[in-house]
């Protein structure tokens, strides 16, 4: 288990987190400048935070109130770099054994041998970082990392310089690679369906401090505040006031919108103001004439704008009688959008399941 509570100073930015990771993988995710790479780096030992501690399986990796500085090479956590950081003048063979060339010859060799076969580098030994694709680039960088044995990865934007079919393939390599070996890691990201995909729990870091560091389900459906919900593109969001307890499983609050019911997941006082969400693509759309709508959680509005995605199209609407500027998005898939013959101006009803809702805070 990874421990890390520290602060770094430097002008105009304080990064002051504190969180805990355990097995699998977490993702760092958060805006630029936010502090991501200070992070990785304090960790990795490539940078001293001013203060705190940073401990891994029970060793004080850092620590400034025991004056404890463990140097990056002995602290056993890989760094995979988003520019591989491979040594050009080294060929595949040689950069892979390079954190390990301390090493008996044979054991170096078996090392080099298995992962060059993990990583699918046959025949392409002999070459240098620079004849061979970026994807193999990515996969000798992982190559060395793992070579050390390291007890932690972490990988700062690891993916970003290649090609999607490459990173798709990249992704579940790598993932595969960390739980077979049981390894944890950070992976840091700028791409939200990255972090979702790749992680188990992810950190959501901004402006120097952690938002919420959660399992990724709560951090999608139970985001902890406004700005988690907005970095993780939570659009819809509604403020309201608490208005009675209709049911036991019901909740009403009322927005300027009108009132919209939800099942949260623990009883709200009447008259308390609470923000939630509801992403576009749990909302349903109606043909405002359709016999059989539900009865509540309906919202009829005129559609202002379109944007089309392959299979997809993301509605804007605006409810004649809603706040001037607000607009709630809604995504309808190609076949509902024929169906219902959408287009500019296009009136329609929008159904906001309770379950789908989400509470923030
Ligand atoms: N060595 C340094 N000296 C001074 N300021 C620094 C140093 N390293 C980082 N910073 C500042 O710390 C802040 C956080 O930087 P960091 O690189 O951690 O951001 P990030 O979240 O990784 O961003 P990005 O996603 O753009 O890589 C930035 O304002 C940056 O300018």
């Amino acid at each position: 288990m990874l421990h890390v509570q520290i602060q770094k100073k430097f002008a105009g930015f304080q990064l002051d987190v504190g969180f805990t990771v355990s097995s699998g993988v977490t993702a760092l995710f958060g805006p630029s400048g936010s502090g991501k790479s200070v992070t990785l780096k304090s960790i990795s030992g490539l940078l001293a935070p001013d203060q705190g501690e940073i401990s891994l399986h029970d060793t004080v990796l850092f620590s400034s109130r025991e004056g404890i500085n463990v140097p990056p090479q002995k602290r056993r956590i890989g760094y995979l770099f988003q520019n591989y950081a491979l040594f050009p003048h080294l060929n595949v063979a040689e950069n892979i054994v390079y954190g390990i060339r301390h090493l008996p010859k044979e054991e170096q060799q078996e090392k080099r041998t298995k992962l060059i076969q993990m990583m699918q580098l046959h025949g392409q030994e002999k070459k240098k970082p620079g004849e061979i694709s970026g994807g193999q680039q990515q996969r000798v960088a992982l190559a060395r990392t793992l070579a050390t044995d390291p007890q932690l990865i972490l990988l700062d934007e690891p993916f970003s310089a290649l090609d999607s079919a490459v990173k798709s393939s990249l992704r579940a390599e790598l993932l595969d690679i960390l739980e077979a070996k049981n390894i944890p890691a950070i992976i840091v990201t700028h791409d939200l369906n990255e972090a979702y995909s790749m992680s188990d729990h992810i950190t959501i870091i901004e402006m120097g401090r952690i938002m919420q560091s959660d399992n990724k389900w709560n951090i999608i459906n139970a985001p902890a505040n406004i700005a988690v919900a907005e970095l993780t593109r939570a659009k819809n969001i509604f403020s309201g006031t608490i208005a009675k307890q209709e049911e036991m499983e019901k909740t009403g609050v009322n927005t300027s919108w009108g009132t919209f019911f939800l099942t949260p997941s623990s009883p709200f006082t009447p008259g308390k103001t609470i923000h939630f969400f509801i992403r576009p693509h749990h909302i349903q759309v109606f043909d405002p004439e359709e016999k059989h709508l539900p009865e509540e959680n309906i919202l009829e509005g005129t559609v202002t704008n379109i944007i089309s995605h392959i299979d997809s199209h993301t509605l804007y609407l605006k409810k004649t009688s809603g706040p001037a500027d607000d607009v709630v998005f809604v995504k309808v898939n190609d076949d509902l959008f024929d169906k219902l013959n959408l287009a500019k101006n296009s009136r329609v009803c929008c159904y906001f399941p309770p379950d789908c809702i989400g509470v923030i805070g």
